[in-house]
């Protein structure tokens, strides 16, 4: 196969993913968007983990959520776990690299706030145990999965909101968990801060 017919093949299949989760998520998208809307006005923040490019998507979204998304306003309330190397480091080497998440959820984690937990196979141990302490602070789980959503499916009570994008194909679930990501953000601004 060419460069080119490669090259294409992925353009096709990532818009057919996309097609196909248009179909199933928009739902579950706004209703997730409304939990973190409810998390910020009661003075809750959004903490969010993943790993790869998982970790690039959590770090992604809160970006746009301490910064700006697409218009002029307040910072809101998010930190990715992602992004501090000294703590990732020492609690993976002190204890063990599942705990890198949940560590930090005890820590800083209040009742109220949102963890947004991403992995494309829903089998990560770090994203697992990150779920579980989140529930031990009575936070909610807004879960971006895909596959057969894993054992994190199985470990998400009716408060929480899983968005699992139906495709098996990793690459193809991440360019689904983006659009999602920057589903929320436009979804929280306008619930925040009016008509656009
Ligand atoms: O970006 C990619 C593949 O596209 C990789 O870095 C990928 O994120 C890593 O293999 C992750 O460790 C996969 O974890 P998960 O999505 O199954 O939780
Ligand atoms: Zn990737």
């Amino acid at each position: 196969m060419s460069f080119n017919d490669r090259i294409l093949q992925h353009f096709h299949a990532s818009i057919d993913t996309k097609a196909q989760a248009s179909q199933v998520l928009p739902e579950l998208i706004e209703h997730a968007s409304r939990m973190m809307v409810e998390a910020i006005l009661n003075d809750g923040k959004v903490l969010s983990c993943g790993n790869g490019g998982s970790a690039g998507d959590a770090q992604h979204f809160s970006s746009e959520m301490l910064n700006r998304f697409e218009r002029e306003r307040p910072s809101l309330p998010a930190m990715a776990l992602s992004t501090d190397t000294s703590t990732i480091t020492s609690i993976a080497n002190d204890y063990s690299y599942n705990e890198i998440f949940s560590k930090q959820i005890r820590a800083l984690g209040q009742p109220g706030d949102i963890l947004l937990a991403i992995s494309t196979s829903g089998n990560s141990a770090n994203v697992i145990q990150a779920i579980q302490a989140a529930h031990e602070r009575d936070m909610r789980v807004v879960a971006l999965t895909g596959k057969d959503g894993g054992n994190m499916a199985a470990l998400l009570s009716s408060e929480d909101c899983e968005i699992r994008v139906p495709s098996r194909v990793t690459a193809r679930i991440q360019e689904v968990h983006l659009l999602v990501i920057h589903c929320l953000c436009d979804l929280i601004d306008e619930q925040l801060f009016g008509g656009h």
